[in-house]
């Protein structure tokens, strides 16, 4: 891993577990730069083709990743994505999974207006905890989190938790 002055955060989880609720906030207050690759992908055309039965975009990763690396080698960075299978390992200091239950999940899909294929499959991703899974299988045990994101409170301690975590990685 490269010798940084500061970290990198990869925020992962199912699409509507409120990542980029934390994310914005989390960067405002550690004064990191928050990268929303859904967003960084439509803005510089990363997409490699569109999947019209779930009405979403197909990433194309490896431009996705020859963007990023640079901006990875410097450190500071929080990095949000719905995956987290395809970055390389050595990119990230840390890596948590926002979670959020069904319900309120549903409630944020709808008002998104997704398909009924997209909203249950995304449905099913956070039931049987796919993300965390893949982070799980992705990158080392002990630098995967998980992280809750129902309500202004679980928001609340997630910051707490990551504050927490970036002032004992500083110590080390
Ligand atoms: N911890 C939270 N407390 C209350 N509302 C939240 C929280 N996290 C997200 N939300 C709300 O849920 C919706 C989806 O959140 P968002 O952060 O955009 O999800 P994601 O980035 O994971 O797709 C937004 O309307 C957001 O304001």
């Amino acid at each position: 891993m490269t010798d940084i002055g500061k970290p990198n955060i990869l925020i992962t989880g199912t699409p509507g577990a409120g990542k980029s609720y934390l994310c914005e906030r989390l960067a405002a207050q550690l004064k990191f730069t928050w990268l929303d690759c859904s967003k960084i992908a439509k803005e510089k055309n990363f997409i490699e083709e569109y999947d019209d039965e779930y009405d979403c975009p197909i990433l194309d990763e490896d431009k996705l990743m020859d963007y990023l690396e640079p901006m990875m080698a410097i450190g500071g960075y929080i990095v949000e994505y719905h995956g987290c299978d395809f970055f390389p390992e050595r990119w990230f200091h840390a890596v948590f999974v926002v979670s959020c239950p069904n319900g309120t999940l549903y409630d944020r899909l709808k008002e998104r207006n997704y398909n009924e294929k997209k909203l249950t499959s995304n449905i099913q991703c956070e039931i049987f905890g796919t993300i965390l899974e893949e982070a799980r299988e992705s990158y080392k045990s002990d630098i995967v989190y998980e992280l809750k994101g129902e309500t202004k409170a679980d928001a609340e301690r997630s910051l707490k938790t990551v504050k927490n975590w970036y002032s004992m990685w500083k110590r080390k």
